[in-house]
């Protein structure tokens, strides 16, 4: 291939992988391989930049705009930041400061490089008034209403005459989409220190946790799990629907500031400063007095970062003082006065000992590699998560091959491939199962899909443990108190077949049941360990107790502990509003269901073939014998009419004719949408008493019509 050749490749593949990255929220290829394309396209430019394309990702921000949000011009570019994976780099980069300084004194300050989204936060007077994306670095997707979703981004800032109050956060509004401006009635008093008008820019997050609890949810009901925290943040900010926003606890930590008004004279004044007005300023930030520090720094956080609440993927180095940043100056892709420095990825070696294969609630069957334990960044490394068929065979893998494992942004390591010089003549080839490995049924693969089921959803033992667990859990039936082992147990004993059995356990039946549970796939220290679960006088009261309070779990929770596929508890609520009770879901037809907001055919289609089955409606009516709670409040919007078809809206303040929520009805029952923010898609801002100014201000800008609370009513006549 001719250098011209390998430049065009390059140009058109790392194009590819950024609109994937950036707009579909998927990384194809791993970054570091992304960035050694990224540098060898850099140097074929210089050596031949002849060759050079205009659409060249090599001076370009990665991110693009979308149709879907309003469009924001930055006040301040937005830029990228070179990357470097050595410490030859960084002397080379502190060589550059220097140079660049004249000899100059200078210092640096370190931060983590948090690993999620760019956002931009504007102030004006202490108030929160646009949030958005990076994009192109010139302009952004105006998201303001998806980071108001975010608990630790303060609303307002500053002193706050009146209360003391920096409590009212958008997290907390009532169902629904429509923002609220809480700040609005309140007069304001900058402090001193703030300027009227001023930007912060932070790193927006999907913290692990949050993650790895939105992953279990979408397990339990058989939706396809989120690849990675940082692509699962970015494609949630990306959703139109807001209330879906705060649903994910995103949170975000805030490195930058930004204003006309020269506030600070160092970064490191910023960060404080921010921190005291009420920023999420992460307190892993240092001052380094030299390059030398730095890379104490780098070493410091090497495997500390792992116990971090969120992914991250490196370092960024900033020279603190911002007239000798002005004086560093920027390339068109990042300022000359910052690097990061990105961790490879770490990893270590260990041996394939075996693989179990996992059987969950839905039938899915997924494969866990064994391993001889293995420090790896702080913590012993025993499994590792191989996927599907596909990936054992991508990997090649053996059986008692030496492999390498990589912890990445996600808490278990995966395998990401095989030391060929190690492999010896004990390796084995891995024969993927045909039948079950707990009940033995020939498993099947979907057309298109990668993970083999266990079809036998009643037999299986593992698909009916799981599915008890699906039901007992506190968004369901709230029975915990049956968790760790006793489930098995009566399972084993023949006292429960289905989660319906639960309502007829006598105290008889359970005292001094006993079950000994052997480790069977710890590392080989624990291989053997035992752990007696028992059924005492208090345990057993307990329990029972726990059945005996759940029959007044709400009818939502009754739908959501069925475990029908797709329907999680957010459904669930949706259908129960909608519906009002077990037997008009049981009656409705697809078109029925799919009337209901966010159902589609998916969900539709799994409801009504659920209850189509003799089988679950035997166990439905097993319920509704117990006792469970089979009808709830309608809380469906009857309509009126359709004199606001095609219509949006949107309002602030109060207003004399109608509660917040009566209002929304109304809109909703005459057939108009409600929106979630000012946008041009906005047909009319509907402007009440003590109104918001930033709302009123911005709809103005865009030239949105407002309207007064009787021409709503008119309209309503018509
Ligand atoms: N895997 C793929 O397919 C793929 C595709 C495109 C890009 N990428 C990755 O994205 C990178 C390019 O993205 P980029 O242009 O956003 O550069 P970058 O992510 O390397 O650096 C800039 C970004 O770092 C973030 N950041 C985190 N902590 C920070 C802190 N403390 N201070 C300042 N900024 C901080 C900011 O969001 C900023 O926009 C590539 O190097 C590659 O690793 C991967
Ligand atoms: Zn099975």
């Amino acid at each position: 291939m001719t250098p011209q050749e390998r430049i065009a490749e390059l140009t058109d593949r790392l194009n590819y992988y950024t609109h994937q990255y950036y707009q579909n929220s998927v990384s194809e290829v791993d970054d570091f391989t992304f960035d050694q394309l990224l540098a060898e396209l850099a140097e074929l430019e210089k050596q031949y930049p002849e060759f050079r394309y205009p659409e060249s990702p090599t001076t370009r921000v990665g991110g693009t705009i979308s149709k879907e949000f309003a469009t924001v011009y930055h006040r301040f570019p937005m830029l990228s930041l070179g990357n470097t994976y050595s410490e030859e780099d960084l002397i080379e980069f502190d060589k550059r400061v220097q140079k660049g300084l004249n000899g100059q004194a200078y210092e640096y300050i370190c931060e983590l490089k948090f690993d999620g989204v760019a956002l931009s936060m504007t102030y004006e007077n202490g108030l929160l008034v646009q949030g958005a994306t990076r994009g192109d670095g010139i302009r952004g997707d105006d998201i303001t209403n998806n980071i108001r979703t975010i608990r630790t981004v303060p609303l307002r800032v500053g002193q706050v005459a009146g209360s003391g109050e920096q409590g009212a956060r958008n997290g907390e509004k009532s169902k629904g989409q429509v923002a609220i401006d809480f700040g609005a009635e309140i007069p304001l008093a900058p402090s001193s220190e703030l300027p009227a008008l001023f930007e912060v820019r932070g790193e927006g997050f999907l913290p692990l946790a949050e993650f790895e609890r939105i992953n279990k949810e979408r397990e339990d009901i058989g939706e396809p799990l989120l690849a990675n925290p940082r692509n699962a943040a970015s494609g949630t900010f990306k959703q139109q629907d807001s209330g879906a926003v705060a649903k994910r606890r995103l949170d975000c930590y805030v490195y930058s500031f930004l204003s006309d008004q020269e506030v600070f004279k160092t970064h490191e004044e910023s960060l404080i400063a921010m921190k005291q007005w009420g920023f999420n300023v992460s307190q892993t930030w240092q001052k380094c007095a030299d390059i030398q520090d730095v890379m104490r720094y780098i070493n410091q956080w090497e495997e500390k970062r792992f116990t971090l609440p969120l992914g991250t993927d490196g370092i960024v180095i900033k020279v603190n003082r911002y007239d000798q940043q002005r004086e560093l100056g920027y390339t068109a892709k990042s300022p000359r006065w910052a690097i990061s420095f990105k961790y490879k990825a770490l990893a270590a070696s260990t041996v394939l000992t075996g693989i179990r294969y996992q059987v969950g609630r839905t039938g899915s069957v997924t494969p866990v590699a064994l391993l001889t334990p293995v420090l790896l960044a702080g913590t012993t490394v025993k499994r590792a998560s191989l996927h599907n068929a596909n990936e054992i065979e991508r990997l090649g893998v053996r059986l008692y091959d030496t492999v390498f494992v990589e912890k990445g942004g996600e808490i278990i390591p995966k395998i990401t491939g095989v030391d060929l010089n190690r492999r010896t003549d004990q390796s084995q080839p891995i024969i993927y199962p045909t039948t079950c490995p707990a009940c033995g049924t020939p498993l099947i693969r979907k057309e298109g899909e990668a993970n083999h089921y266990c079809p036998n959803e009643r037999g299986c033992p593992p698909q009916r443990q799981t599915r008890f667990e699906h039901f007992i859990q506190r968004r369901a039936m709230n029975i915990e108190s049956l968790g760790e082992g006793k489930i098995e147990m009566l399972i084993d004993k023949g006292l429960v077949e289905t989660p319906a059995d639960l309502y007829s356990l006598t105290s008889e039946q359970l005292l001094g049941l006993e079950k000994v549970f052997l480790d069977r796939d710890g590392g080989p220290e624990e291989i053997g360990k035992k752990r007696v679960v028992s059924f005492r006088e208090k345990t057993v009261e307990n329990i029972l107790t726990a059945i005996e309070r759940s029959k007044a779990q709400p009818f939502q929770n009754v739908l959501f502990a069925l475990g029908i596929r797709y329907v999680g508890n957010t459904t669930a609520e949706k259908l129960a509003d909608y519906f009002g009770s077990m037997d008009a879901i049981m009656k409705a037809s697809q078109e029925e269901l799919l009337a209901v907001p966010d159902t589609g055919p998916r969900i539709a289609e799994s409801v009504v073939a659920w209850f189509a089955d003799d089988y679950n409606r035997v166990f439905v009516e097993q319920l509704r014998t117990a006792g469970l709670q089979f009808e709830g409040e309608k809380k469906v919007v009857e309509r009126e009419g359709d004199a606001l078809a095609g219509k949006t809206f949107l309002y602030t303040g109060t207003f004399a004719n109608f509660s917040r929520e009566e209002l929304e009805n109304r809109i909703e029952a005459n057939g108009g949408r409600l929106l979630s923010g000012i946008s041009k898609k906005l047909n009319y801002l509907i402007v009440g008493e003590n109104a918001g100014p930033s709302k009123v201000d911005k709809a103005q800008k865009l030239n949105v019509p407002m309207i007064g609370e009787d021409e709503f009513l008119a309209m309503l006549e018509v």
